[in-house]
């Protein structure tokens, strides 16, 4: 069992934020959460409504005051999954900055691609071809990942329980070198 501070994944569409990050919550017993079903239970409605009527900005927007929100909170450690874009606002990056334990789920194009191809709930992946806006936007966001992160995961190719036990095993050694 580690001792560590909150834990924050951040990575594309598809790097398994959301199942890693309720996988790594149970391995460490503690709560898990998902700001995208933050976003959804506070606005009542799911992501592809609220990018309908809100627009992109207005997700993003919300995506802010979640994430704000969440930080702010005095609450025992937990395991929060951000949603993929979370790293596009300065204001979110200055926020994941702040947080000692920031995890990048790195997942290639092509397993992005594949673990995504059957999500009717990403509204960017069905503007245009989902491999061209996926490889766009990993061009834009791998730096920013990189930029906030304190521990890199790869993940391609790798089962859920594996990518679970390497962010261990590389948090705790994290942990140490911090120590
Ligand atoms: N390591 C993995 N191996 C195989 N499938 C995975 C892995 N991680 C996630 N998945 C699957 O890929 C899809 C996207 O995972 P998800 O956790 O929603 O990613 P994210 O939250 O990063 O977008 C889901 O169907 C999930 O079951
Ligand atoms: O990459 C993005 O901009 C988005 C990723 C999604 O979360 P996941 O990364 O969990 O799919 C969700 O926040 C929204 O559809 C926007
Ligand atoms: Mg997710």
């Amino acid at each position: 069992m580690i001792n560590a501070p909150t834990i924050i994944l951040v990575g594309p569409m598809g790097a398994g934020k959301t199942t890693i990050g309720r996988l790594l919550s149970q391995q460490l017993g503690r709560e898990f959460f998902d700001s995208d079903r933050v976003i959804e239970e506070n606005a009542g409605a799911d992501i592809p409504w609220i990018f309908e009527k809100e627009g992109e900005d207005g997700f993003r927007k919300r995506e802010t005051q979640t994430l704000r929100t969440m930080l702010e909170e005095d609450q025992a450690p937990v395991v929060l999954a951000t949603g993929g874009g979370i790293v596009m606002r300065e204001e979110n990056r200055e926020l994941l900055k702040t947080q000692p334990l920031v995890v990048y789920l790195f997942a290639s194009v092509n397993q992005q691609l594949q673990r995504t191809s059957k999500s009717n709930h990403r509204p960017l992946l069905k503007q245009g071809n989902p491999k061209e806006t996926l490889k766009r936007l990993f061009a834009i966001r791998d730096p920013l990942y990189r930029d906030v992160a304190s521990v890199i995961v790869e993940t391609d190719s790798r089962h859920p329980k594996s990518v679970s036990n390497k962010v261990m095993e590389a948090i705790k050694k994290h942990l140490q070198a911090e120590a």
